[in-house]
């Protein structure tokens, strides 16, 4: 397999135009794209080629038994009874032949569509997980899941069914040919007549069944997004009691997808039925003539009955390779979509060694970023991460955090933070607080490097985020989200993150240090309980305080704490506070606070408005200033008393 060379060539068919909505099948790209895949398996396709090569001759080759028995033998008034029986042999012999290399045929065309479907579809969930958020921005779920598990699929299609099918049917055709002109040259080309009139219908019908093919499939996936949009905001849909109309829009969908099906079918099965006909019109007319032929002493009665059956036979890969045309379509769209994928670089990628650093870099967080590199790569192989030219070792990075007049925003023009400054010390406890959509958040995702400032550089240690390395940067500053996210696994593995090599023992450490023992305890299997998908087992505190676990047990130099907005019962919230104040020892702490009580005792909170600071200081300080920070905190004691 040669996925690089693959997106090569399909990124030149492309001319690099990774960005087209609605690709349309290109046919000779899908093919070259496909054929890096292919070559590994030259083998396995050779066999396959014999194979069909020889069932299809054992399948050819019984009418023209069946003309030898009946001209040779039966006709021809022998009485040579060992003659009839050898050809029955050599008949049955035939048929077996078909039936065993046709076998093998599929098995192996099988076994080879499946294995590259198969590494393809690990390859395309490993590139999504790659891309940065900003991908996930545009991209919805529903259509990811759609290419990695329908899209894959008809892959698989473009082995198992067009390719045979191309191959198979297109020698039958050939041989049948060959077959008939052998028997008899007049009767073959009243057969050939036939060929135009097969061309329009098949012509006519393939630009109907391409438009109801592609119709029932851009329903299907219309319906497969809307699932799983609702269920991944099914909560909402609950609190708001949406069902109804949720139903009411999936059962619109469903209706459309049932229509289009339908509509395929009825396609479909007209284009059979017209073949049908043809073929018995075929069979008539050749009857007629080759009968009046019989009637007259010019064609033997053999020949005629081998004739008959090898129109029959030639029907059928000719409405067969019709049908594999709209397979071919979408197997040829799946491909422009994978690849479209695969083509897509991550918005945020490791700067590699060389490259040319980011204006504002300085010499020594060059050297520092070198340092961070070989960290990363020294924790990876599990030693003791040590940078030979400063002497740094994980352990040493202070936490000292600086945004250095950075500006951001989403999408152009529509600037999100605004030539911000901040500095934070190591080890002090921030509390960040302001409107909503001031820019809190976002302001946390470009500390973690989930997107880049597009001005200004964030630091930490004196060392740009961009140049340090992803896995680094994400060992170094540790995320407690607002909606914890659990996996479906047992406590261990999600306090873990599946990690095995860190144990039991410590995951039960942490559990404890947090204060998050006891409600693990009242659990079912305790520890080894299993969560459902996102803990739903879990009361919203429950699942804050695991995910503290969680963060005790990775020792992240850096914690960002993006508070539940969730309202929590005082005694829980007491648990989150007390977990919150062991957490935040030794390592620099910013707590984005909903609750203003949470960070009412931070070394200094931060408020933030459209996107930049307008206030700073400790909450008596604050307080004192009489601004936006003490109108926030007289609205929640209001709250409170209210
Ligand atoms: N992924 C995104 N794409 C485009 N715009 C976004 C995205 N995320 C946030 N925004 C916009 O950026 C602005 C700041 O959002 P942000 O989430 O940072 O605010 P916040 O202060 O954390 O708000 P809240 O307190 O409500 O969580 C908002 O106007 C929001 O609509």
């Amino acid at each position: 397999m040669r996925p690089a060379q693959a997106i090569h060539n399909w990124q030149m068919d492309q001319k690099a135009d990774v960005n087209q909505p609605e690709p349309k099948p290109q046919y000779v790209s899908a093919f070259r794209a496909m054929s890096g895949y292919i070559r590994p398996h030259l083998w396995g396709f050779t066999l396959v080629l014999c194979c069909t090569i020889i069932a299809i001759l054992s399948d050819l080759l019984q009418p023209y038994l069946m003309k030898i028995a009946i001209d040779d033998n039966l006709m021809a008034g022998k009485n040579d009874f060992s003659a009839l029986l050898i050809i029955c042999f050599v008949y049955l012999g035939l048929s077996l032949s078909s039936f065993v290399f046709s076998y093998i045929q599929n098995n192996v065309l099988q076994g080879i569509g499946q294995s590259i479907v198969s590494r393809i579809r690990k390859q395309l969930f490993g590139h999504i997980m790659k891309q940065s958020m900003g991908y996930f921005d545009r991209t919805s779920s529903g259509s990811l899941i759609t290419h990695v598990s329908s899209d894959t699929e008809a892959l698989n299609q473009f082995f198992n069914q067009v390719l045979l099918s191309l191959f198979r049917d297109g020698l039958t055709l050939v041989l049948i040919f060959v077959m008939m002109f052998r028997l008899d040259a007049t009767l073959a080309l009243y057969c050939l007549i036939l060929m135009p009139i097969i061309a329009v219908i098949a012509i006519a019908f393939r630009s109907f069944m391409r438009t109801t093919y592609q119709l029932a499939r851009t329903r299907l996936s219309r319906m497969v997004a809307f699932v799983a949009e609702n269920l991944s905001g099914m909560h909402l849909i609950q609190v708001f009691h949406q069902q109804k109309e949720q139903e009411k829009q999936f059962n619109e969908r469903n209706k459309l997808y049932f229509q289009a099906n339908l509509r395929e079918i009825r396609t479909n099965v007209l284009f059979g039925r017209t073949f049908d006909i043809l073929s018995n019109l075929s069979v008539a007319c050749i009857t007629w003539i080759g009968g009046s032929a019989v009637l007259g002493h010019h064609l033997e009665f053999g020949v005629l009955y081998a004739f008959i059956t090898y129109i029959r036979q030639f029907f059928q890969p000719i409405n067969t390779i019709t049908q594999q045309w709209n397979t071919l379509q979408s197997a040829t769209v799946a491909i422009t979509r994978i690849w479209t994928i695969f083509a897509t670089k991550p918005d945020i990628e490791d700067r590699v060694e060389g490259q040319d650093d980011v204006a504002a870099a300085s010499e020594s967080g060059k050297k520092k970023a070198n340092g961070l590199r070989q960290m990363t790569l020294a924790t990876a192989r599990g030693q003791e991460a040590v940078d030979e030219e400063n002497g740094l070792v994980l352990g040493d990075v202070k936490g000292d955090i600086a945004f250095e007049h950075i500006s951001f925003s989403y999408e152009e023009g529509i600037p999100i933070i605004r030539e911000l400054d901040l500095h934070i010390s190591p080890g002090e406890l921030i509390g960040v607080v302001g409107t909503t959509g001031a820019g809190k958040s976002s302001l946390i995702s470009l500390l973690c490097r989930f997107y880049d400032v597009q001005e200004g550089s964030i630091r930490i240690d004196g060392t740009d985020v961009r140049d340090i390395p992803q896995a680094t940067l994400h060992r170094l500053v540790g995320l407690v989200q607002q909606e914890p996210y659990l996996y479906s696994g047992s406590i261990i593995d999600n306090v873990r993150m599946f990690d095995e090599t860190i144990t039991r023992e410590e995951v039960i450490a942490a559990c404890e240090f947090v204060g998050a023992d006891a409600i693990v305890q009242k659990l079912p299997e305790g520890y080894d309980t299993k969560l459902s998908e996102r803990g739903s087992g879990l009361s919203a505190g429950e699942r804050q305080l695991i995910s503290f676990a969680r963060i005790i047990v990775f020792k992240p130099k850096v914690l960002i704490l993006d508070e539940a907005s969730a309202n929590l019962d005082s005694q829980t919230e007491q648990l989150i506070q007390n977990a919150l104040n062991v957490v935040s020892q030794q390592r620099t702490t910013i707590v984005i606070a909903h609750r203003l009580s949470t960070i009412m005792q931070a070394d200094r909170i931060i408020v933030m408005s459209r996107g930049q600071i307008v206030e700073q200081g400790n909450h008596h300080e604050l307080i004192e200033l009489g601004g936006q920070y003490r109108e926030l905190y007289e609205h929640s004691q209001g709250q409170i008393a209210g």
